[in-house]
């Protein structure tokens, strides 16, 4: 696989002088690694141990990294090369936690019988209190079929789980939502819909999250219609939200009129056409979009877009490229325009490294790890869930857009994601934006 991002931590010992951890770095940066965070675990008189995180492609090049590392000689040490990525996922990222203590008999009788039965009663009668005394309007289901887990394919619902959980870590650290990963054994819509209409009700909203196309747009839009509460597919239209406001960015950024500009995508799927539709309900006039399966060209045509014919012609006729593949390196440097806007945003690995794109004319680049639905989807459901809204509109997302743009710095594509600044925005925005259009 090309441009495949291996994350490892080496740990370090340098003699505590300076001029040593310059040393490691350039025997990093000579066999092609990418330093990421440096932590120093002990920083005495005489020796300095860092864990350096650095990203590479191949054994062939963690090897290398190695070598070079070790052939500095001096007192520069390899302790260890760990995996923190796998560490970090022992035993699961998430647990459903209790908020109350049970330290008494009373607190046994509040919390749990006799107690709780004249909560119940409350609810029985006043059905609308289950949001104010129960956490189902601030739980979120988060729910695959494990058929388009990032761009890795049909790997199934389990092996897609670590995904799952990170969106619902997600959502309670950026938002204080619950997201509670629901795991299907079945692609077929019809099971898909009835199983997620009988469990709705212990939930404040759904997010459907890497299900598969063309399945993922019937599913969306039935379960959209048949439930009275959000319903949102991840990957078409928190990306379609994000992809809208780093196009907005850039073309502010370059003078670019983003109605006028021609822009194309590059795959049609599940967040290929969200974004289409997204950008033509915002005004763009002019949206080409290519895919290899003639189906996924015709849904769009069906929504007003055009197809073009090859991806030679696309990358030459385009001021704005998107790409939502899941194909590492298929746009090639040589097709770059000068002082194009590339947008790749595949995940694991992009359609072409930003540096790439830069490196061959393109104004701006971005890939998935930035350009990424993180920066939308938990204040879109956050908003939302405190409008209590029915439905997430079209007018719900451009808000959300417009309020990401607000908060880009000039220059940039796309906010900090820990920003915690952002997910608020972009709730309040999409909050009043659902207000208004409940009131008309
Ligand atoms: N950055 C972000 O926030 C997000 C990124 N993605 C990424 O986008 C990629 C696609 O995801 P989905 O849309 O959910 O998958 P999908 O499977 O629904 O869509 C992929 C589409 O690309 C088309 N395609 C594949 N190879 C092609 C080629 N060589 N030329 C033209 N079309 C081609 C397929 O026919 C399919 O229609 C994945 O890698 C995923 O990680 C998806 C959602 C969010
Ligand atoms: C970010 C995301 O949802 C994806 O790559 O599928
Ligand atoms: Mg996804």
């Amino acid at each position: 696989m090309q441009n495949q991002h291996i994350i490892r931590n080496f740990i370090v010992e340098t003699p505590s002088k300076p001029g040593n951890f310059a040393k490691v770095a350039t025997a990093i940066g000579m066999a092609e690694g990418d330093i990421g965070d440096i932590t120093t675990l002990k920083s005495g008189a005489l020796t300095t141990v860092r864990d350096i995180s650095i990203t590479y492609k191949s054994e062939e090049q963690l090897q290398e990294i190695i070598s070079n590392i070790e052939a500095i000689g001096n007192g520069v040490k390899i302790h260890a090369v760990t995996d923190d990525v796998l560490k970090a996922h022992e035993g699961g990222k998430i647990a459903m936690k209790s908020q109350l203590d049970v330290r008494s008999l009373g607190d046994l009788q509040r919390i749990y019988t006799p107690g709780v039965a004249s909560v119940c009663m409350e609810i029985v009668h006043n059905p609308e209190k289950a949001n104010y005394f129960t956490s189902i309007g601030s739980s979120v289901a988060i729910v695959t079929d494990g058929t388009a887990i990032l761009g890795l394919g049909n790997i199934g619902s389990v092996a897609g789980m670590p995904v799952m959980e990170g969106k619902a870590v997600l959502l309670d650290q950026f938002v204080g939502l619950s997201g509670i990963p629901i795991l299907l054994n079945t692609s077929d819509p019809d099971e898909i819909v009835e199983t997620v209409k009988h469990i709705h009700q212990g939930f404040g909203a759904i997010l459907l999250e890497d299900i598969g196309s063309p399945h993922c747009f019937e599913i969306e839009e039935r379960l959209k219609a048949e439930l009275p509460i959000p319903v949102m597919h991840d990957d078409q239209h928190g990306t379609a939200v994000v992809a809208l406001a780093a196009i907005l960015s850039a073309c502010k950024a370059t003078g670019v009129d983003p109605k006028t500009a021609v822009v194309g995508q590059i795959g049609l799927g599940a967040a290929g056409l969200a974004i289409c539709r997204m950008l033509m309900a915002y005004g763009v006039e002019e949206v080409y979009g290519l895919d290899r399966q003639e189906e996924a060209q015709n849904r769009l045509i069906k929504y007003g877009g055009q197809t073009i014919a090859s991806l030679e012609e696309l990358m030459e006729t385009c001021d704005i490229i998107i790409a939502t593949t899941g194909v590492s390196g298929l746009i090639k440097p040589e097709m770059v325009r000068k002082d194009q806007i590339i947008l790749a945003l595949s995940n694991p690995n992009p359609e072409i490294l930003p540096s790439t794109a830069i490196a061959a004319g393109a104004a701006f680049a971005a890939d998935g790890r930035s350009v990424n639905n993180v920066i939308g989807f938990p204040g879109i459901f956050k908003g939302a869930l405190d409008a209590g809204a029915k439905k997430i509109t079209y007018t719900m997302l451009i808000a959300a857009a417009q309020a990401i743009v607000e908060h880009t710095k000039p220059g940039e594509l796309i906010p900090n994601p820990l920003d915690p600044r952002v997910h608020h925005l972009v709730a309040r925005a999409v909050e009043e934006a659902a207000n208004k259009e409940m009131k008309r």
